[in-house]
């Protein structure tokens, strides 16, 4: 694929990441960005993903044959009349945003319509900013594509093409299906998780008891109530309608619930259980999709300078590449131990594997 010139609007984690996958499969390629963090842009020239830092959507997107919306999503939507008056003749304009029908109504009303085709990685973290990103990030995720219906087929099939070639699994869809269907896998999840949290800081014991004992149920269902707040209050405002109904739904789910518990029904209460479980243990163990597997072990260390020194030596003297590592200090793991993260399961199996053979003690949990 011959691409010469790429532009981000926005170069957080999302943006970052994008940016960092077309810089180690298209080398060659130009990638300039503008952000309103100016700390940001200067990170990624020192670290080399871009390769000019832009103080607006000025006139170096020019010449782009991309341009990458990845801000939070009312920004997006708010610089798409900017770009109309920059971008050159055969640049195809896309976005990452998690809410697709806002965009693609204000695409309609410019006139942007044979020019953009939306997307949305089903990738991503709670956490934020270009210091996150990883070219990894939408490997074997899938990657979302709304084109509108003037887009050449041709022109779709090449971006379609081009995500595929950044490791992602391209997926195409109608923007209104979209925020439907996001709406209740993401977007619902996601107030859930927040409203969970807010509900142990306004119920907790004043010595705080329920934040201390909270445990790895809680901790598994509520990592997504780290995300950043603009970005979510921006999802929430621009995919109000559907939130709205699916919350209905979601609060009716609950109080059918409540209703069985304060029966003390046995057997609804148990098929809802066991519904769930069926259910969730149908779907795809795989690594595509929003939440991605993780594959960790945890290991006893010894308090000792070089300790985890001595670890990374072990595994990367047999090509065990590691994804993250730290100490965790909880109450799980009282004197703290290792916790380290692969790529994929084998490598953690292998590492597992390795270091009982040094006598480590690990957990795979
Ligand atoms: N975080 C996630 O897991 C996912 C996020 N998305 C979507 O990606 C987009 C970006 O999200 P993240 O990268 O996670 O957020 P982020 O907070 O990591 O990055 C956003 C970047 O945009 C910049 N920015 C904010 N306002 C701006 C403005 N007015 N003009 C120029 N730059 C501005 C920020 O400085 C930051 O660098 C959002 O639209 C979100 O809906 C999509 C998939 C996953
Ligand atoms: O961290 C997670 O599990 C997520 O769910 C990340 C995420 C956030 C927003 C999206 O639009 C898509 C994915």
């Amino acid at each position: 694929m011959d691409l010469k010139k790429i532009g981000f609007v926005g170069l957080g984690l999302i943006g970052g990441s994008i940016a960092k996958a077309v810089r180690t499969y298209y080398p060659d390629c130009e990638i300039i960005a503008f952000d309103k963090n100016r700390e940001t842009l200067a990170l990624a020239v020192q670290e080399g993903t871009i390769h000019t830092a832009c103080s607006s959507i000025d006139d170096n997107f020019k010449g782009c044959s991309y341009i990458f919306l990845c801000a939070p999503v009312s920004y997006n939507t708010a610089y798409l009349s900017q770009l109309k008056e920059i971008m050159s003749d055969g640049c195809l304009l896309s976005d990452v945003g998690s809410v697709k029908t806002s965009i693609h109504e204000e695409v309609i009303s410019l006139g942007l319509e044979d020019r953009f085709v939306g997307g949305h990685p089903m990738a991503g973290s709670e956490k934020s900013g270009f210091a996150n990103s990883k070219a990894h990030l939408i490997e074997n995720a899938y990657y979302i594509l709304t084109p509108t219906s003037k887009v050449p087929q041709e022109t779709v099939g090449r971006y379609r093409d081009f995500v595929a070639s950044l490791k992602a699994i391209p997926l195409v869809l109608d923007y209104r299906e979209h925020d439907y269907i996001t709406g209740t896998i993401s977007h619902l999840p996601h107030l859930i998780a927040a409203a969970l949290v807010n509900y142990v800081h306004d119920t907790d014991t004043k010595d705080g008891l329920m934040k201390a004992l909270a445990a790895g149920g809680f901790k598994d269902i509520t990592r997504i109530a780290s995300s950043s707040p603009v970005m979510w209050q921006q999802i929430c405002l621009k995919n109000r309608e559907n939130i709205t109904e699916i919350l209905d739904g979601y609060i009716e789910s609950l109080r059918r619930v409540r209703a069985s518990v304060d029966a003390g029904n046995e057997e609804a209460l148990y098929s809802f259980f066991e519904s769930s479980r069926d259910y969730r243990d149908s779907m795809p163990n795989s690594s595509a999709g929003p939440i991605k597997k993780q594959f960790a072990l945890y290991c006893d260390i010894i308090d000792e300078a070089g300790g985890i020194a001595t670890i990374a030596t072990i595994l990367a003297s047999n090509n065990i590449n590691i994804k993250n590592i730290g100490i965790v200090h909880n109450r799980e793991f009282e004197e703290g131990v290792l916790r380290i993260e692969f790529y994929d399961e084998d490598s953690s199996a292998k590492a597992s594997g390795l270091l009982k053979k040094y006598r480590y003690v690990v957990y795979e949990i």
